[in-house]
């Protein structure tokens, strides 16, 4: 039986007062919900503490969305794996398509920061996924095999969660259908299980995740969860995803 993770990635949202308002509203809603479920926040670096700060002696955990790959050194305005676990970080966002797109990153810099994390004991969220172009080309499948195996190389698995975004589904409206996205869940765990207990490996699914889909998602043998970036910004519609009912 796999954890099962809700992921609110604010990505440039919510200052540190913002952050404050928001998860006291969330966290008076809450109730109950935690049981089996992780939720998580990840806000922008500069909202970390604050969040932190907000969510101490509750069930809510705190990523973060981005971390450098080195430990310490000139690198002006990074934050390194060491830094983010005194602070009591618990996870982190690699690899996502905003950061392989607009900063170029590629999967070996993604194999690397998973590492620093790892060093650190924060547990990666590694994204991969791939554009509308290379699914209309038909090579999702082989782009998102090759995506994991070059995130993870190294990697002890059973430490990792991995984060199925298509691109096109990001921030769009586009949501992959259950199927289509349990079909490359499926692909991910498959291409693990060479690396070791992939049966262990949580795989959540991210892209336009709202109330209305994420029962049917959520329904789905190899769907452990979501990454969530729009619908995580507001209280009601994350609580509700939070409140998922995979048997409707
Ligand atoms: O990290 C989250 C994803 O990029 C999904 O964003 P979205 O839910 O706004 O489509």
């Amino acid at each position: 039986m796999r954890t099962t993770y809700l992921v609110g990635n604010w990505k440039m949202h919510y200052a540190p007062a913002d952050t404050r308002t928001f998860l006291a509203r969330f966290l008076s809603r809450i109730g109950t919900v935690t049981a089996g479920r992780e939720i998580v926040f990840c806000p922008p670096a500069l909202s970390l503490e604050s969040a932190l700060e907000a969510v101490k002696s509750t069930p809510v955990s705190v990523g973060a969305q981005n971390v450098h790959h080195k430990e310490s050194g000139a690198y002006t305005g990074e934050i390194s794996a060491p830094m983010l676990q005194s602070m009591g970080v618990k996870y982190g966002i690699v690899g996502h398509s905003e950061r392989r797109q607009y900063f170029g990153e590629s999967d070996v810099l993604v194999n690397q920061k998973a590492v620093a994390l790892l060093n650190c004991d924060i547990t990666p969220i590694i994204c991969v996924g791939e554009t509308l172009e290379q699914r209309e080309a038909g090579e999702a499948q082989v782009i998102v095999r090759q995506q994991v195996e070059a995130a993870v190389a190294g990697m002890d698995i059973t430490r990792l969660i991995i984060a199925y975004e298509p691109v096109w589904a990001i921030g769009t409206g586009k949501t992959a259908t259950p199927a289509d996205a349990q079909e490359v869940h499926d692909v991910i765990r498959d291409t693990l299980r060479s690396l070791g207990d992939s049966q262990r490996v949580p795989i959540l699914y991210g892209g336009s995740v709202k109330p209305e889909n994420i029962d049917s998602l959520m329904a789905q043998p190899d769907i452990d969860g979501a990454l969530v970036g729009g619908a995580s910004l507001e209280v009601e519609s994350f609580l509700r995803i939070c409140q998922y009912n995979a048997g409707s």
